[in-house]
């Protein structure tokens, strides 16, 4: 069955993610330039009953990890252009909805991937972020590339971040300096900017978890696919 070692409210969201057509199978350039057989688009949880099942999930796992002591305190829910915005205001939402006492004043904020120049300007919408803890809700680390501008845009506006949470960790490697085909060992994105920030970085799910789930789901040729392509990409840790 679907998810069976995950926790009731992972397998929940895993099965939304299928059900909803958001784990695609095919050929899919990635922002890495990597080609890859999967790919999961946050941008098809836009039904009601998705957005849903997705900000509770998020919402889960961030007070999950508040509660195990892995995550610190946050004053701000931070959404990275542009499939992180709905992402943080409905987990934002969703928190203060499922925890008024501890999450009824966070707020949240997210950039613009081009400064506006009229108006009230900026990059920045939402809650201001100088001084305040950040709390980065996006979708899928593959390369940390997203994530690296997202802490460095946080930084200069004087925020301090204080973790990133994903819906999925692709467990990949980072890029080796001789060429990504190298087949080389290398460390994982997620694992690198862990160490590299000193901040908490957790998923709700991993590809491991994908990959379990699509049995019985997904073709045998879409798994064997996945299976290769995470044996080429796999992370030394
Ligand atoms: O480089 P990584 O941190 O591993 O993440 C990969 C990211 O790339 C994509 O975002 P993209 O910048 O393409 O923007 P989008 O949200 O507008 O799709 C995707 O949504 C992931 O968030
Ligand atoms: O690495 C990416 O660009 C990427 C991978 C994925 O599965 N989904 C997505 O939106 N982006």
């Amino acid at each position: 069955m679907a998810g069976q070692q995950l926790a009731p409210y992972k397998a929940d969201f895993l099965k939304s993610a299928i059900d909803g057509g958001v784990l695609k199978f095919g050929s899919f350039e990635l922002k890495s330039k990597r080609i890859s057989p999967y790919f999961f688009n946050a941008g098809d949880f836009y039904r009601a009953d998705l957005l849903q099942a997705i900000s509770f999930a998020y919402a889960k796992a961030v007070i999950e990890a508040r509660e195990s002591g892995t995550l610190g305190e946050f004053d701000i829910v931070f959404g990275p252009a542009y499939k992180g915005i709905p992402l943080a205001t409905a987990t934002t939402d969703k928190l203060a909805q499922l925890d008024p006492k501890t999450y009824g004043q966070i707020c949240y904020s997210f950039d613009r991937k081009e400064a506006k120049d009229h108006g009230e300007g900026g990059n920045i919408v939402g809650a201001p972020l100088k001084g305040k803890r950040v709390l980065i809700v996006d979708d899928v680390i593959t390369a940390g590339t997203a994530k690296r501008e997202a802490i460095a845009k946080i930084q200069k506006e004087g925020g301090v971040v204080a973790g990133i949470v994903v819906a999925l960790d692709r467990m990949e490697k980072l890029p080796h300096p001789e060429g990504d085909d190298s087949n080389k060992p290398m460390p994982s994105a997620l694992g690198e900017l862990k160490k590299e920030y000193g901040i908490p970085i957790f998923a709700i799910l991993t590809l491991d978890d994908i990959i379990e789930g699509m049995k019985g789901l997904a073709s045998e040729e879409d798994i064997r696919r996945t299976e290769e392509y995470r044996a080429k990409y796999k992370a030394t840790d």
